[in-house]
């Protein structure tokens, strides 16, 4: 049978009209979505969130429904936020099956070229026979406690190294950090030994990382709400999108291949460190027989150091600003931390990963706890329907977990979240107080949970440790001698770090010094 255009347009017209009408009898049959402002047509929600600290603003949301689950529409998203511990542990824990995917993200996989990096990968078995499993299973094996050990001497000397540079440059702290997590995660990932300054290996990644940072925030850019303008040509007016994305293309598609290369050619000239590049490229030669086999396991080793970098720097960088920040403004619980550690170690030599300083352990904690670095987490999808507390969530909406929120919430921290409590953490008689939450949520939730956390709470914990145990940080003055405060302010996005303070860091003594001077051939 052949119909004429007119009765296509009235059979496009009647089929419009009865998917409409089946959609909105399913959707009134349907449960409610959980609560949250009324929108406006097409955008929703857009102009209810604000574009710096949206923690904040959710969590007045929260208060404001009396709901600890809101919901949203962004431009045609759903996008559900949770405020508390208690629902993060039933979805995105309990029912980690169908809470663990991602958004796409058209902007920064697709065009920007960051597809190959785990964290924002799709999961489930739908998606490339399950690609994103098989490169956690390698995560998880390279970063579980046992293996962490491994990399204790890299940070080690990595600290030392830091040390030293605090004492000819104290104002680039915050450069010195950058190195030294650069110095940590490459050399333990490839065995590349950096260069003090202006490193290649550093270099690429930092400017692939600062492409993440600007398209890493799914609505920052139209293309993640309207996918379809990927398809837009370049010389079109308002595409310069899709020129930025081009230029930024190169050295995120750069960023997993140079240091890889490099292992490569050092295992073909047989001077090759140790990393886990060289022992898994060990096993998989080993094990293969079948070349498409070894290629399609190169490739998930290849992605997966160079996620380490991607995930691993920039948010140890951020952690040691918090601590920064947070010695200059509560001078006492530095001298109480110093106390502790001095105790422990003694003037005659630098603090190692056997001593037991549970005041110490109690500062990181608050560190992680008091700025998030991912106040939002990443946002996780969930791949089938749900109901939660009465309420419907869709398959496909974004899920988003308020880290910000748990960990200020009184309720599990207890009293003053707002401020820089170690004590918090500790029992009566100084120990860690095992009965309460720890600050994982600082590291996200469910099969999505941060791989290296256990490598960064290491590096970090050693680093505060050391730094204390050496230097003094106080508030600079200004020329009439008053102290400057700092402004505590940070940058504002899905990776936030404190803009870097004036602040003194000087050696606790002349002896201090000498240990620094000694500790580093
Ligand atoms: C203080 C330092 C760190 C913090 C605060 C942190 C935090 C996080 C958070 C919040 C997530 C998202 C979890 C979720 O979606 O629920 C994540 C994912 C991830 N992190 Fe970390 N991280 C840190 C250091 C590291 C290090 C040192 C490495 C590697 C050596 C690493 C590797 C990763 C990877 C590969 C993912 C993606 C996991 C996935 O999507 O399945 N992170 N991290």
């Amino acid at each position: 049978m052949v119909f004429s255009s007119s009765q296509n347009a009235s059979l496009a017209v009647v089929s419009g009209i009865f998917y409409l009408t089946v959609r909105s009898y399913v959707t009134s049959r349907r449960k409610p979505l959980p609560p949250g402002p009324r929108g406006l047509p097409l955008v929703g929600n857009v102009f209810d969130v604000p574009k710096t600290q949206e923690w904040l603003a959710f969590m007045e949301m929260a208060r404001k429904y009396d709901s600890d689950v809101i919901s949203l529409n962004l431009a045609g998203d759903t996008v559900i936020v949770l405020n508390s511990l208690s629902a993060v542990d039933a979805l995105l824990e309990d029912k980690s099956a169908i809470y663990s995917d991602r958004p796409p993200f058209p902007m920064l996989n697709g065009l920007v070229g960051f597809h190959w990096h785990v964290a924002f990968m799709r999961y489930g078995p739908r998606w490339k026979g399950a690609w994103c499993t098989q490169h956690r299973k390698v995560l998880m094996q390279q970063f579980q406690p046992s293996a962490v050990l491994l990399h204790r001497p890299v940070e080690l000397e990595a600290t030392r190294v830091l040390l030293q540079r605090f004492l000819d440059s104290p104002a680039k702290y915050e450069k010195h950090f950058r190195h030294m997590a650069g110095m940590i995660i490459l050399s333990t990932a490839y065995g590349i030994d950096v260069l003090p300054e202006d490193d290649p290996h550093i270099d690429i990644s930092e400017k692939a990382l600062h492409a993440m940072a600007c398209t890493g925030n799914r609505g920052s850019f139209l293309v993640d709400s309207l996918p379809f303008l990927k398809y837009v040509p370049e010389f079109f007016p308002g595409a310069g999108f899709k020129k930025q994305a081009r230029e930024w293309f190169k050295v995120v598609d750069a960023m997993p291949h140079v240091p890889y290369d490099f292992v490569k050619k050092a295992r073909a000239a047989g001077t090759a460190k140790s990393s886990i590049a060289s022992r898994v490229l060990e096993e998989i030669e080993e094990k293969s027989g079948d070349d498409q086999q070894q290629q399609h396991q190169e490739v998930i080793l290849r992605n997966v150091l160079s996620a380490c970098y991607g995930a691993g720097a920039d948010t140890t960088v951020s952690s040691l600003g918090t601590f920064i920040l947070a010695m200059t403004m509560y001078p006492e619980v530095q001298k109480k931390a110093q106390a502790a550690i001095d105790a422990v170690v003694g003037s005659a030599r630098l603090p190692d990963f056997q001593d037991d300083i549970p005041y110490v352990d109690a500062v990181l904690r608050e560190v992680l706890r008091w700025r998030p670095v991912t106040p939002l987490s990443l946002p996780h999808a969930v791949t089938e329907d749900d109901v939660y507390k009465g309420y419907h969530i869709p398959v496909g909406t974004v899920v988003v977990a308020n880290a910000w929120a748990i960990l200020h919430d009184e309720a599990t921290y207890g009293p003053r979240t707002d401020e820089f409590i170690p004590e918090r953490w500790l029992t009566e008689d100084g120990k860690i107080n095992t009965e309460m939450r720890d600050a994982s949520p600082a590291f996200g939730f469910g099969r999505r949970i941060c791989p290296g956390r256990d490598m960064a709470q290491w590096s970090v914990w050693i680093s505060v440790a050391s730094i204390l145990a050496t230097f003094d940080i106080s508030k600079s003055v200004d020329e009439k001698g008053v102290p400057i405060e700092p402004s505590g302010e940070y940058t504002s996005g899905l990776l936030c770090y404190p803009i870097p303070h004036q602040c003194n860091i000087l050696p606790r003594s002349e002896a201090a010094r000498a240990l620094i001077q000694s500790a580093v051939p």
